[in-house]
């Protein structure tokens, strides 16, 4: 029998990884996916977009969301039952994504394809780490050495660099493909000098492929064949010593509202707040009076989007929801009231 491909798709908070999904579905070209989502946070929201973008190459009830947690500390409770469900399956998906949290360590995932129930009937066909060079342009991920060097005096059992700088190595370390996304927002001189500062993250080989909103073509996403769970030594991560690692470096609550008459209320306010509260990501779904869309909003660093997604369905409820993610020690009272002072 043979094994079914599965692809891992990694990257940090908003770099892109369910725009890339959401490419891949509408370009499935007759394949038959089934979907993992992980979200850090728990509502789950990236489910709630990918949700009926395919429905050939996707139905619905192949979309399984893990919502409340990253997957790398819930492999054995959350994701080791869901793929035995998908491969229980009489019929059983061609292919497998699994979109990780942003904060996700890739390497605890892929080893769990070794589990043995796992491994007879499913390989990691690759791991595809998504890298916001907007993000890393503005030095986002760099450790700034003065606040370490503070944080360190301050708490001298301090032993690890910046959490951002961590995570975005150990993807990078981890990937079979690494995908440069937001080419759009940044120049090519300055793409250049990222993909060369990557290269020496990742293993001898790895392609770095430039993307404007995840337009990567299936081919190059899938078939890589790299059989990941099978070569881990190779794969170092900063978590190798210590297996039982926690998120304890971020911190993440959700905000809810009802109907607002507009958005731009609540977008005069994020902007001083994400700024003020150093806030990673908020995203979320706004219900607008009188508007039979929902609104979805999203904010990676200071960059806010917002879009009319789909009509809110008859059984819905037309609430809004947002949630918030940051490093640990968000001041949570401060940002909520300022958030329900908009959204209620
Ligand atoms: N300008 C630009 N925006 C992009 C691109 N790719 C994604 N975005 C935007 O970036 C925001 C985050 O994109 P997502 O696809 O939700 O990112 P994600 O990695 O799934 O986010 P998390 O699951 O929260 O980690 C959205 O507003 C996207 O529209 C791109 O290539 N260029």
């Amino acid at each position: 029998m043979s094994k079914i491909p599965t692809t891992v798709i990694t990257g940090f908070l908003g770099a892109g990884k369910t725009t890339l999904i959401h490419h891949l579905l509408q370009n499935a070209k007759g394949r038959r996916l089934a979907l993992i989502v992980n979200e850090f946070g728990d509502v789950g929201v990236d489910g709630e977009l990918l949700r009926g973008c395919n429905e050939e190459a996707c139905p619905e009830d192949d979309i399984v969301e893990l919502a409340n947690g990253c997957i790398c500390c819930t492999v054995a409770d959350d994701f080791l039952p869901t793929m035995q469900k998908l491969l229980d399956r009489p019929s059983p998906p061609e292919h497998i994504i699994i979109e990780t949290s942003g904060l996700a360590l890739p390497k605890p995932l892929v080893k769990a394809f070794q589990w043995p129930d796992i491994r007879t009937r499913a390989t990691v066909d690759g791991v595809v780490a998504l890298i916001d060079a907007d993000a890393v342009a503005a030095g986002r991920f760099a450790t700034d050495e003065t606040a370490l060097a503070l944080a360190r005096a301050a708490d001298p059992s301090l032993d690890h660099d910046s959490p951002l700088e961590e995570l975005y190595e150990d993807q990078l370390a981890c990937a079979d493909l690494v995908i440069l996304n937001k080419s759009d927002l940044v120049d090519d001189d300055t793409l250049s000098r990222i993909e060369s500062d990557i290269s020496c993250d990742t293993r001898d080989g790895v392609k770095i492929v430039r993307a404007d909103h995840g337009a990567v073509d299936a081919s190059i996403l899938l078939g890589l064949f790299a059989g990941a769970e099978n070569d881990l030594e190779a794969r170092p991560s900063h978590h190798d010593a210590e297996p039982d690692h926690d998120h304890d470096d971020f911190d993440s609550f959700v905000v809810r509202g009802g109907e607002v008459a507009s958005i731009d209320p609540l977008l005069a306010a994020m902007t001083p707040l994400i700024a003020a509260h150093d806030i990673l990501r908020v995203k979320g779904i706004i219900a607008i009076e009188g508007r039979p869309a929902r609104m979805v909003i999203q904010a990676v660093g200071p960059r806010i989007q917002h879009h009319f997604d789909r009509a809110w369905k008859p059984e819905e409820a037309r609430i809004s929801q947002l949630v918030v993610i940051g490093q640990k020690g968000l001041d949570q009272a401060a940002i909520e009231n300022a958030l329900a002072a908009v959204l209620l």
